[in-house]
Order: structure tokens, then sequence, then C-alpha cells
């Protein structure tokens, strides 16, 4: 999709010995199309700063427009959305997801309940995601969504139901993007009553839920919450606009730069996140602190300085499971095997990637031990092997196997092939320039 840049069919990655310098990070994808969606849906025109340019939120973008929403990109780093204060002007409209799962499903949220005729459908892989869950949660309580493929999955066909929501109830155990997507469409629902979403079972991925809270605040919804197994929206309240909001960076973007910082330094500093963040992804920072890496944090900056071998980690990575596939792969740079536990979600993301990251790990010379939820990783005892690295489409398979280029305390690391480096547009269309721009050699590739 953001493809003005060129690609090549595969990456090769010489060796790196060191690593240093300053990267300042895109926008925070799960922000960005948050805050796209809530602008569009508010009263007001809102003035967003520092949107991530990636294919997810160009999907979002792209489809704001086709549903009528009216919005200007005003110079490289604005963009101002007018709402439309909770309708939509166009009723009628074929929806491209990509494979954007911040797109997909806080979309089918919004426009069940908005009403209309609509169809959602995207790259093959998002046929295989499950938004089952969120369905039938929203068919519950009179939506009228229907499978136009395999039941459980995209494509959607979602027509005008009758909502009568006063209680919903939605699992967690699956996808946390399920009850963000509730979330967000039930001031929308609660014109008259308030709305109460019940949580069944475990919720997974929580601090993303935290960022959906976060971001309705400041559209003026306030949710009251009950631990983790409730939620509930007040009547009659209304999404306006802030006026300006500003996109912080992305961090799970920022894992591969500290993860290399980490393996590598040199210094390596990120710009865009730090102590005031509302992303989950910045616990990434404490893991790596865990494995004896030194981190140093400003209100808007991290900085990981490596300081010998790094520690093996046992650690349950639930609330990370994006930045946790970089802990995965600075895995075999430590001192014995590290596992990654209760990551079963990875199975249903841009690939299954405990299976992928299996695989590939393995290529590289790493024992690996793939279970339904969890990963072992022993390194090789001596260098990485040198490997042709599968992506998957899969834009953090790429980001993190660029790290098996660099040079560790406790064993070098080697020459790689990333085949298909392009997938990395979905977050991060410039990823291996910025990656170069930290290497101590300038001819990385
Ligand atoms: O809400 C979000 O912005 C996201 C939630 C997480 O998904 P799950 O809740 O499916 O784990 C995460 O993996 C994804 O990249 C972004
Ligand atoms: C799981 C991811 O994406 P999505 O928002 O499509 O779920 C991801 O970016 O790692």
């Amino acid at each position: 999709m953001t493809q003005q840049k060129y690609y090549p069919q595969h990456l090769d990655l010489h060796p790196v010995t060191q690593v240093e310098g300053t990267v300042r990070l895109p926008g925070s994808k799960s922000i960005s199309n948050r805050t796209l969606l809530l602008a569009a849906l508010a009263g007001g025109s809102t003035t967003i700063v520092d949107l991530l340019a990636s294919d997810d939120t160009m999907v979002m973008l792209g489809a704001l427009h086709s549903l009528g929403i009216k919005w200007e990109q005003i110079d490289d780093n604005t963009h101002i959305v007018h709402g439309a204060d909770g309708v939509l002007p166009v009723h009628e409209a074929d929806l491209f997801m990509g494979n954007a799962g911040t797109a997909i499903r806080p979309l089918t949220a919004a426009l069940a309940v908005i009403g209309g005729d609509y169809t959602l459908h995207g790259v093959s892989r998002m046929h295989e995601r499950p938004i089952g869950d969120l369905v039938d949660a929203l068919n519950a309580v009179g939506a009228q969504i229907e499978y136009t493929g395999e039941v459980g999955f995209p494509p959607l066909r979602i027509r005008r139901g009758h909502i009568h929501a006063q209680r919903m109830s939605v699992r967690g155990n699956v996808s946390s993007q399920f009850l963000t997507a509730l979330l967000m469409a039930a001031p929308l629902m609660a014109r008259e009553h308030p709305v109460s979403i019940d949580v069944e079972g475990e919720l997974i991925s929580k601090p993303y839920i935290e960022i959906t809270l976060n971001l309705m605040r400041r559209f003026g919804v306030t949710v009251e919450q009950d631990g983790w197994s409730s939620f509930t929206v007040a009547a009659g309240q209304r999404y306006t606009s802030p006026g300006t909001i500003h996109v912080e960076g992305d961090a799970s973007t920022a894992s591969y730069f500290l993860a290399a910082g980490a393996i590598a330094g040199g210094s390596v500093r990120v710009l865009g996140v730090g102590r005031n963040s509302i992303q989950g992804d910045v616990r990434f920072a404490d893991a790596l602190e865990q494995m004896g890496v030194t981190i140093t944090r400003g209100d808007n900056w991290i900085e990981a300085t490596s300081n010998g071998v790094l520690k093996a980690i046992d650690a349950d990575f639930n609330h990370i499971p994006d930045a946790a596939m970089t802990i995965a792969v600075a895995a075999l740079y430590a001192d014995g095997t590290s596992t990654l536990r209760n990551i079963a979600s990875w199975r249903v993301k841009e690939t299954d990637r405990l299976a992928a990251m299996a695989i590939e790990l393995r290529k590289l010379g790493a024992t690996v031990e793939e279970g339904a939820d969890y990963i072992a990783i022993t390194p090789p005892a001596e260098e990485i092997h040198a490997a042709t690295i599968d992506t998957y489409d899969d834009h953090r398979m790429a980001m993190c196997f660029s790290l098996a280029s660099l040079d560790g305390k406790a064993r070098r690391g080697n020459a790689m092939r990333i085949n298909d480096p392009k997938c990395v547009a979905k977050t991060f269309p410039d990823y291996f320039e910025a990656f170069a721009s930290i290497a101590r050699e300038k001819e990385l590739f």
C-alpha cells in the first residue's frame, strides 16, 4: 500500500559490530488508528500531529474517506479530521482493511451500531484472523453482521440493525481489540441508557485497553471500570474534539532499537516515547533491564546501553505481545535458555508467530521448544548462523530478525538475508534505513 518506496525482493544485511545513535520513532499505530476513528466520530475538527504514515493508517484513512468523513493532510506531520458527530455521511461502502486489526475491529463495531450497508474485507491473512467474538457480542444486541466467507472470520457484511444494548458481553481471551471496539462504539449506543460491557473469562493484552480508555477520555467520554471484568459508559456522553492531539512515537517499534543497543551498544536512544507514555509496550524496557541492560528514561525518550552478556529471562509476556517478539530474538544473545510465556495470541496475528518464530530461530542455530502458548529459546553455542529469513508478510518478523546481524558480547551475529522486506510497511516503511543509521558499518546493505 504505502509503496511509493522501492523495496528489493530481499535485503542482505552484513554483520554489524556496533550500534550507536538516536532514532526518532514514527507515530504509534495503536494511538494513530484510535485517534482517527474517534476524531471521525466526534463533534468538531481534530488536528492530529505526527500520525503514523504506514499501511495500517492508510487503511483507516481510506475507509474514513469512503465513509464520507472529510480529512486533509496539511503538511508532513499534520492531519485535520472533520468529525461527523456520530453519524456517517455515506451509508453504503465496500471497505478494504488490509491486515490492520486496529482498523477492522473498531470499524466493525462503529458501523454495526451506526447502521448502513457495508462490506469489510482484507488481505488473505485478514480472512484467517478471528472476529467471531466481536460479531457475536454485537449481534446479541441487535446488530446485523453476516459472514460472507468462513464463519467467525472476515469478510463481513453489515446491515442496519436495531441496537438495544444495555448490557453486553464479550470474550477477552483471543484479542483485546474486540473489547476496544465495543468500548469505542459504546457512547453511540448509550444515547438514552448507560451501556455496560462485561468481559467473559480472561482478558489478554490489557495495556491496550488502557490506551483505548485514555483516548476516549481525551475525546470527552469517561468509562467506569470494575477491574478488568466490567466497563460502563454513562448515558448521554458524546465524543467532542480535543482540538489537537499529538501521537506519541510507537513503543513497539522502539523495541528493535533498544534491543540493538542492548545487544551491540554503544548507547541507542529512541525519541518519542518515555516515562510518560500511555503505551504498555514501553514495559519492554523493563524486560531488557531484567536481562541486565542499563536503561535510562526521560519524559519523551528511552536509552539502552549494553553492559555485557544478556541474562536469560523466563517471564510472562501477555501484557506486551508485540514487543515480546523482540525479546525472542534478543534471547539469541543471552547466557542460557529464555522462556516467553502466555503468548498464545501470537498464533492469530499477522502470521502464526509462534510457529514462524520457532522455524526462523532454528535456522540461526538456536534450540527452540514451541508450546501452545510459550516459546523457549536456547542460543547457539557459538556464533549465530548466517541464514535466509522468511518473513511471512509479518512486519515484526522482518524487523526483529534484522537484530540477528548484530555482534553481541556473548556471540557474534552474522549475515542475514531478509526476504520480502517490504512487509515492514505495515507499521514502519523506513525501518531498514533507521536500522542502518545506528550501525557502525554504514554500508549495511
Ligand atoms: O489494540 C491495539 O492497538 C493492539 C492490540 C494487540 O492485539 P491483541 O489484543 O489482539 O493482542 C496488539 O498485538 C496489536 O498490535 C495492537
Ligand atoms: C498484531 C499486530 O497488528 P494488528 O493491529 O493488525 O493486530 C501487530 O502490529 O503486531
